[in-house]
């Protein structure tokens, strides 16, 4: 059998996907791959690839990286877009998926480095775009953890502590 994701984080730009995959890493002492640095590493920062190349190559640059990060036996910690695709969706299947959520008002602060250029405009653009996807992040996840209050170790061991249950299931 070919490896597989050992965890894959998904949900709204600033939920705390990357950073959190980073202690859950830490944590498990698994390898970590977070598909934008993938993308980043290979194409430059995501604001200029939108900027000169326009959205739909982002995707096709990420949807790459997706696809050779889900064969690894690592945790995967995707953008928040990665998951509307539907060849990814359909990735999605079978592998251990949580979905990180976080209010607005304590996203405003985390994504104001301009980092992330479909949502650069503000809280109402996060808002909007967080509303569409909703129900896809609802579908393909089987854990969800809002981290508007709770501190980083806090939401890689419980997350842990998941894992470990599903294992014994
Ligand atoms: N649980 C948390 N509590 C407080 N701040 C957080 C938490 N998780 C992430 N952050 C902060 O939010 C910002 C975005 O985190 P990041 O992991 O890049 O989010 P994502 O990958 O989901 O867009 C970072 O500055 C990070 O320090
Ligand atoms: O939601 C999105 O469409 C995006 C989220 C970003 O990743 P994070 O969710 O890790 O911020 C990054 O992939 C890009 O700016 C597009
Ligand atoms: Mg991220």
């Amino acid at each position: 059998m070919s490896d597989r994701a050992l965890l894959v984080l998904i949900g709204a730009p600033g939920a705390g996907k990357t950073r959190t995959g980073k202690r859950l890493s830490k944590l498990l002492g698994a390898p970590l791959i977070d598909t934008d640095s993938t993308v980043v590493s290979g194409h430059g920062p995501i604001a200029k690839i939108f900027e000169e190349h326009g959205e739909p190559h982002f995707r096709a640059l990420e949807r790459a990286a997706v696809a050779a990060a889900l064969r690894e036996p690592a945790i995967v910690t995707l953008g928040g877009g990665a998951v509307l695709d539907a060849e990814t969706q359909a990735d999605l299947e079978g592998l251990p998926v949580v979905q990180l959520t976080v209010r607005p008002d304590a996203v405003e602060k985390r994504i104001a480095n301009g980092k992330r250029p479909l949502v650069s405009s503000g809280i109402d653009a996060w808002a909007a775009l967080v509303a569409s996807r909703q129900p896809i992040y609802d579908r393909l996840s089987q854990l969800t953890i809002d981290t508007s209050d709770v501190p980083l170790d806090s939401v890689a061991v419980r997350i842990a502590d998941w894992l470990e249950t599903r294992r014994h299931d």
